[in-house]
């Protein structure tokens, strides 16, 4: 018989939770031991309509969960204070993170990071678990080192609540790494309009786009003389997100420290 994980997903009625538990559905390797959320607590997993059919239950807080079950990795995709308390409860109670709730400030990443290294136990946090995601910011980052004139479009549905979103701020990372450092724009340049040259990182430009009918789409545009380089990943649907959180939990199950960014686990 296959070696079964246990997995608790936290944010599981969501558009990503939900999407994580089809996910779960799919693997033989993988079982359901809990769900948390603040709108079905007590509810068995195939009582929500459009969710399938485990018999796990859903807890309105990660501390009962995790008392009431015996886990081994948290799936989290909630939102950045919620996800920042689950990530470090989980941590603390030996259960391995896999987390994709972006917009955490570099302070809590560093406090997880240290904590995951105390405790000596795998996490991994992803801004973006889209294969071809990772690859746009791995090209970009690549990109960098001969324009250093970029500036990134990311496109987003309505719903989105943190901007920029995690991957702009994880690609602007990375092309920091390589580029050297300038101010876009013209050094005289003012805004007739707060906001129209979009948010300075680094002096790089990061531009939101937020609009129904977008999934997560982002172009990373660099320029240097007569030419321009666009480099495009648009996820259409959100499965484009399973296939790297299932690499994740299988990653993490070996791992004895925080990981940030899925490339870290893609290098071989
Ligand atoms: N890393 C990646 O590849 C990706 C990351 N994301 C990130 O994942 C996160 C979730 O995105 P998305 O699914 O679109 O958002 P949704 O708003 O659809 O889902 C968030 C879920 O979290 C739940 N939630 C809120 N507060 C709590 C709480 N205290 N305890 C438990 N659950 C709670 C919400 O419940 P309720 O609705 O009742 O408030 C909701 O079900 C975001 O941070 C997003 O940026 C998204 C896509 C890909
Ligand atoms: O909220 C989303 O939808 C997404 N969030 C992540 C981010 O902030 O980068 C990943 C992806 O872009 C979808």
């Amino acid at each position: 018989m296959t070696k079964q994980t246990k997995v608790v997903v936290a944010g599981a009625s969501g558009k990503m939770g939900s999407e994580a538990l089809r996910m779960v559905e799919k693997h033989d390797d993988l079982t359901l031991v809990g769900c948390v959320d603040l709108q079905h607590t007590g509810m068995q997993v195939k009582e929500v309509e459009g969710l399938p059919k485990f018999d796990a239950y859903f807890y309105d807080n990660i501390d009962t969960c995790f008392e009431s079950v015996d886990a081994d990795v948290l799936i989290d995709l909630t939102s950045p204070k919620v996800g920042y308390k689950h990530t470090k409860t989980a941590i603390l109670n030996g259960v391995r993170p896999v987390v994709g709730t972006t917009g955490f400030s570099n302070e809590e990443l560093k406090e997880l990071t240290e904590l995951a290294k105390e405790q000596k136990i795998g996490a991994v946090i992803a801004p973006n678990f889209a294969m071809g995601a990772v690859l746009m910011m791995q090209f970009s980052k690549w990109a960098a080192k001969h324009f250093p004139d970029v500036e990134i479009i990311e496109k987003h549905h309505d719903q989105k609540l943190d901007a920029p979103s995690g991957t702009a701020v994880k690609t602007a990372e990375l092309i920091q790494e390589e580029r050297t450092q300038k101010k876009q724009g013209h050094p005289d340049e003012e805004e007739t309009i707060k906001g129209a040259r979009g948010a300075d990182f680094d002096g790089m430009r990061i531009h939101s786009m937020r609009l129904p009918g977008l999934v997560a789409h982002q172009e990373v545009v660099f320029g240097g003389p007569g030419e321009n380089l666009t480099i495009k990943h648009d996820s259409f649907h959100r499965q484009s997100f399973m296939s790297g959180i299932k690499f994740a939990i299988d990653h993490v199950l070996h791992l004895d420290e925080l990981v940030y960014g899925l490339e870290h686990l893609m290098m071989d």
